[in-house]
């Protein structure tokens, strides 16, 4: 029998697109199980400055579909000293709450992490970030919708680079890894990658870019040539590599950021499966007592893994699709 009476749920970190889904899982499966529900307001922050409400069923509904977070999501510097940390614990006290969710990624999870010295109650997070660079989860919620957000817009790019027969870069997010990049990339037949598990290219040294450009002019004859590469990869970025490149090899180059664009819009039905499952998920293992662990779906399955161990950084892209890009996609 769960002694779990009441629980706290706040998203923090990068909104991601099924962070309403997720919370309205915890809410409606919560009350099934008659407990109680405390939302927080703008992530961490709220935790610190008393911001909550409670969460009623007839509070989530009609939210499966909506993008950002309607508990508002934010970084909270404040948790990263002790007395941040303290507060955050003396206000899930103070609520009486036995447990907090924490919807985010891996930074979010060390905040869950940094609470619980100082706090009696137990604590869970759910993987919800556009980046997908969570360990112990096949995918991150929002994950789905990036890739198909980014997709639409690079078609569209793709038209205007074909009938200006031009070489494109187009930027996309993913904090420090490639997870967005290769699966937006492979999706839209970009003719190159670029994402930090090939490494960080570095100032004028372009060789490496400019070489399946030029094979490609040399075989294929003039046309459109996209370039997805990740954030963080080239100093200055997409712009910077884009105005590197149309000096070194004479052709106009065009660079589009895409930018938060990828963190809105309607979750794709995976990203609200996804929430929905893990959501109720947690709230389950909640009542059997799981405690520092992350809800996350391996193999279609439902599981928990240690929060410490989330932001490890084992979790690899697709090296069959990498190499696939690289031996027959780029050249
Ligand atoms: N080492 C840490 N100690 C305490 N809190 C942390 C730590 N790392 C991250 N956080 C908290 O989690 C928030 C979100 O982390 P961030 O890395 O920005 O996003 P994400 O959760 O999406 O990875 C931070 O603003 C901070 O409040
Ligand atoms: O919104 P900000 O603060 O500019 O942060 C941008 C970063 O947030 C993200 O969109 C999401 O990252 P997190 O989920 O780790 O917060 C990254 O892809 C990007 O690098």
């Amino acid at each position: 029998m769960s002694t779990i009476k009441r629980i706290g749920v706040l998203t923090s970190g990068g909104d991601a697109p099924g962070m309403n889904a997720c919370i309205r899982s915890v809410v409606l499966t919560a009350a099934a199980k008659e407990i109680e529900v405390v939302g927080f307001s703008h992530g961490f922050n709220g935790l610190i400055d008393g911001e909550h409400r409670t969460l009623l069923p007839y509070h989530v509904q009609h939210i499966i579909q909506l993008g950002g977070t309607i508990l508002k999501s934010a970084r909270c510097p404040a948790l990263h000293t002790e007395d941040g940390a303290r507060t955050a614990a003396g206000t899930l006290h103070q609520l009486q709450l036995d447990a907090l969710l924490v919807i985010g990624g891996d930074g979010s999870f060390r905040g869950a992490m940094a609470i619980a010295p100082f706090y009696k109650g137990q604590l869970i997070g759910l993987p919800g970030t556009i980046d997908n660079d969570v360990d112990g989860t096949d995918a991150t919620i929002g994950y789905a919708t990036a890739i198909d957000t980014a997709l639409d817009a690079i078609d569209k790019i793709r038209d205007t680079a074909d009938a200006f027969e031009r070489i494109f870069l187009v930027e996309l997010m993913g904090r420090h890894s490639g997870f967005i990049a290769l699966s937006a990339g492979i999706a839209c037949g970009a003719e190159q990658i670029i994402c930090p598990e090939l490494g960080l290219l570095k100032k004028g040294q372009l060789d490496s870019v400019i070489r399946p450009i030029q094979h490609a002019q040399l075989i294929k004859g003039k046309s459109s040539y996209i370039i997805v590469m990740a954030e963080h990869c080239y100093p200055g970025g997409s712009t910077a590599l884009a105005a590197d490149l149309s000096e070194a090899i004479g052709i106009e180059c065009r660079a589009c950021v895409l930018g938060h664009i990828q963190r809105g819009g309607s979750p794709v039905g995976a990203d609200r499966i996804l929430a929905t499952k893990l959501g109720a998920y947690a709230v389950e293992q909640l009542m059997q007592g799981a405690h520092l662990m992350m809800a996350g779906e391996v193999n279609h399955q439902a599981g928990l893994f240690p929060l410490e161990l989330t932001g490890e950084g084992k979790k690899n892209i697709d090296p069959y699709l990498l190499n696939w890009q690289q031996q027959v996609a780029n050249d």
